[in-house]
């Protein structure tokens, strides 16, 4: 079955018998349909056929059922099987947990077991707050949806969300060296979520809430903030603010425009809209209009929605009314989280001079770069098969870090701000350019430079329970 997701690459299992070995032919197939044939490996050969791999890859997943169907109709070719490798990837799943130490005699197991483990506990349950020196809970948060916006894919089943949240955790772990736990949960009541976190929470360092629907996502995030003794960060709000942010700011360094003179229109104003939108009107945007489905939100209107409502009361000064297409014309900023193909070249075409589009929606963008990137000055999407990836990747592992470093109580403003800062700055006014205004995660100074300045954040605000020593050192903080 197909699915419409973007490029990709996958492996033709092919029988082909000696006297008709015909790679030249195989190779044409594969580009006249649209791919390029990138490595050929032997499975096994015989005196008259042989068995190969023939790795192909495509621009998008469109032309994949096409290159099948003309390498199955060469004469001497037989197709064994297709693997997507994609989803060789997730065999199995992508991650798992080993012990640190190996238990090798009997010793080593009464040590970590019973019946030396009881000691420990003991020493935990007269003071509770020794699970941050000889639990898990140093080190690890939870990675927890309720599957009701899993990328912008929608409300799918609880088993179906696992592959994000578990490409979530393999990024904790790899980029910032935190363990997470993905967990999806089998409930979307509002109660409900927020009574098991509570009580799967001693495990926890942390929670880093992931891809639950507005307006739920807002209660549950408050909610569990006010119970909890640990960071509660909803990532699809948080982390994507924190990493637009700090491309808004170097995209507009790089065409001179000031964030107070701008007018930005954010396109989808649900759970990443609504943080993104508050971080801009904190870094002083003054002409902001936010448009959902039934158009822009206005202050004449009235919202079910309690965080429309709020939105509509401080946001688009000039109660500006219409649909996406129309409140555009004459935009600065257009940035969208709200859902593919959504965006006209029309609607570009009619924003200011210079417009800066960040098309955010994850798989498919609200418009594809290649249909812009003429008229537009700086284009990014949320993707990695894109340049200027706006992406809460870049974001959260450094977040966490520095969360569990200091022990932080909360996640608080001032530490995102620093977040944003710290990422801008990875980027020097000499790299600068309109195809490079945000690090790649890849960039190995992101999160040490997130962890410093978030860390300095929570000091400063009196969120955190603990200074390192790098940072007690080098500030000679109190
Ligand atoms: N690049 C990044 O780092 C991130 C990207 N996203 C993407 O942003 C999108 C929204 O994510 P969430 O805020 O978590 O979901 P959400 O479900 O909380 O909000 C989506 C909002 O978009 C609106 N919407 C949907 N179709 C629309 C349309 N045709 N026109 C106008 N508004 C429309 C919905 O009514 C809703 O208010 C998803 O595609 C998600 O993958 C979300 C978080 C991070
Ligand atoms: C990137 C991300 O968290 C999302 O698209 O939901
Ligand atoms: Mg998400």
């Amino acid at each position: 079955m197909m699915n419409n997701l973007g490029g990709k690459s996958f492996i033709l299992r092919l029988e082909m018998t000696n006297e008709q070995m015909k790679f030249a032919e195989i190779a044409a197939a594969v580009s006249k349909s649209g791919g390029d044939m990138v490595a050929i490996d032997v499975i096994s050969t015989s005196p008259s056929f042989s068995i190969r791999d023939i790795t192909v890859t495509t621009d998008s997943n469109s032309k994949m059922d096409t290159i099948i169907q003309r390498v199955e109709q060469l004469d001497g070719v037989k197709l064994l099987h297709v693997s997507d490798r994609t989803f060789l990837l997730h065999l199995g799943g992508k991650i798992e947990t080993k012990p640190k130490t190996p238990i090798t005699n009997r010793d080593d197991l009464s040590r970590v077991y019973t019946p030396d483990v009881a000691r420990v506990c003991m020493a935990i349950h007269e003071q509770p707050d020794k699970a941050y020196n000889l639990t898990i809970k140093r080190n690890t948060i939870a990675v927890i949806t309720d599957s009701s916006a899993v990328l912008g894919l929608g409300t799918i089943h609880p088993n179906a969300a696992m592959p994000v949240m578990e490409g979530k955790a393999m990024l904790f772990k790899q980029l910032a060296n935190v363990d997470a736990f993905p967990i999806s949960l089998n409930t979307r009541d509002t109660e409900e979520i927020i009574e098991t976190i509570i009580r799967i929470s001693p495990a926890f360092g942390g929670i880093n809430l992931e891809d639950i629907a507005s307006p739920r996502c807002f209660e549950i995030e408050e909610r569990l903030r006010k119970e909890l003794d640990i960071p509660v960060f909803h990532d699809d709000q948080h982390g994507t603010a924190v990493v637009l942010y700090a491309a808004l700011l170097n995209a507009l360094r790089t065409i001179g425009k000031s964030i107070k003179d701008v007018k930005v229109v954010v396109c989808g104003i649900g759970a990443a809209g609504v943080a993104c939108s508050k971080i801009l009107l904190a870094g002083g945007v003054k002409e902001l209009i936010g448009v959902d489905r039934a158009g822009a939100l206005h202050r004449e209107e009235s919202y079910d929605n309690p965080i429309w409502q709020w939105y509509a009361e401080h946001t688009n000064p000039n109660a500006v009314k219409g649909s996406l297409s129309e409140v555009i014309k004459g935009a600065d900023v257009f940035i969208g989280l709200s859902a593919g193909g959504i965006l006209k070249r029309e609607d570009v075409q009619s924003m200011a001079k210079q417009p800066i589009v960040f098309a955010m929606a994850n798989p498919e963008p609200e418009i594809k770069p290649e249909l812009i990137e003429d008229i537009a000055a700086v284009v990014a999407t949320g993707r990695s098969d894109y340049p200027n990836q706006i992406n809460n990747v870049l974001c959260f592992p450094g977040m966490f870090r520095a969360a569990l470093d200091c022990r932080a109580k909360e996640i608080n403003e001032p530490m995102k701000l620093a977040a944003a800062e710290a990422i801008a700055s990875v980027i020097s006014d000499a790299e600068l350019s309109p195809s490079y205004i945000i690090p790649s995660v890849f960039n190995d100074q992101v999160v040490p430079m997130i962890r410093r300045r978030v860390i300095e954040a929570a000091i400063q605000t009196g969120m955190a329970r603990k200074i390192p020593k790098d940072i007690h050192h080098v500030y000679n903080f109190p």
